[in-house]
């Protein structure tokens, strides 16, 4: 009820143990509070934060467009729903390495059990799209340097991500996370890797856990999770699909009402109001007065999802 019952600490530890290589611990990606809450219900270890789903959440590219104080609190209405730890998509950290440093602890303050820096320069563009342009190693050292060297809490996780692979190649990559890992990051997010093969060479090349992007209509493959595992990956996370499945519903009901002049034929698609009410914990509001929740509810088969508006 109103917030997450655990601390912000408590959820960092919990994320630094679900961290295993070889677990394929799935985080996929929030892009409200609210699905934050369905992610942990469903049984999920954490939730991923995504800088693109933020963006296009608000209407603009996934370019760099955000700000820090727009991430942050976004970020933070997202991780304080849930008692899973969020991993937030920090971009290229908002600035210069002093900048980073300001960035790692806003986060903290907001709640966040972790961040992703990227090695691109800034205007950024999406890990899965050609054109990156990549700072040189001594930036991208400076920045995680400065992010390690800025949290508050030590469980607060600083991964580093590097988009090299598509630019230069895997072997350039995996010098470069290794690089990464000396400044202080304590896990690597490889961007835009082709096949099994190379998350097994950089889940080899490095000692700390590694991140594997399974986001659509990409670059790389989408791997089941015994695959990711297999490879040596620890998380694995699904940034965009719960916004692209949501706005490919929305496009689909809104098409459904122009052309037929209601939404009937789409209702069974939906969220039902009472199972709506359940995530949102409707019932629990009675402590402190119970004609909150007095009301009659359809009564429905909430697992079938079957019922329709005039039941
Ligand atoms: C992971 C990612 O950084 C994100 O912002 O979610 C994106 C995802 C995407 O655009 O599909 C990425 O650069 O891979
Ligand atoms: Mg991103």
């Amino acid at each position: 009820m109103l917030t997450s019952t655990m601390t912000p600490a408590a959820k960092r530890v919990a994320l630094r143990k679900a961290l295993v290589p070889g677990a394929a611990a799935q985080m996929p990606g929030a892009f409200n509070p609210l699905s934050a809450k369905l992610i942990e219900e469903k049984g999920f270890d954490g939730v991923y934060v995504s800088g693109a789903v933020l963006a296009n959440d608000l209407g603009l590219p996934d370019v760099g467009l955000t700000t820090l104080t727009e991430v942050a609190a976004r970020a933070g209405q997202i991780a304080r729903m849930t008692n899973l730890p969020a991993l937030v998509d920090a971009d290229t950290g908002f600035g210069e390495p002093m900048n980073v440093a300001r960035t790692i602890q806003e986060l903290e303050h907001a709640g966040l059990s972790g961040c992703h820096i990227e090695d691109q320069f800034n205007p950024k563009r999406c890990g899965h799209l050609d054109g990156k342009n990549m700072v040189d190693l001594e930036t991208a050292t400076k920045r995680i340097r400065a992010a390690a060297e800025a949290r508050i809490d030590e469980n607060f996780l600083i991964m580093a991500r590097t988009d090299l692979r598509a630019v230069e190649g895997l072997a350039a990559a995996i010098d470069r996370a290794k690089a990464l890992v000396d400044a202080g990051a304590d896990a690597i997010f490889p961007e835009a890797l082709r096949s099994l093969e190379e998350f097994e060479a950089v889940c080899t090349a490095v000692d700390v856990p590694v991140l594997a992007n399974m986001t659509e209509f990409g670059k790389s493959e989408l791997f089941t999770r015994d695959q990711l595992a297999a490879a040596g990956v620890a998380v694995v996370i699904y940034p965009v699909t719960l916004l692209r499945s949501a706005m490919g519903a929305a496009e689909r009901v809104l098409e459904d009402i122009r052309d037929n002049g209601t939404q009937e034929a789409s209702v069974p698609e939906m969220l039902t109001r009472a199972r709506l009410y359940e995530l949102v914990d409707y019932e629990a509001y009675n402590q402190w007065d119970t004609g909150i929740f007095n009301f009659e509810v359809p009564s429905l088969d909430i697992a079938s999802n079957a019922r329709t508006l005039h039941d």
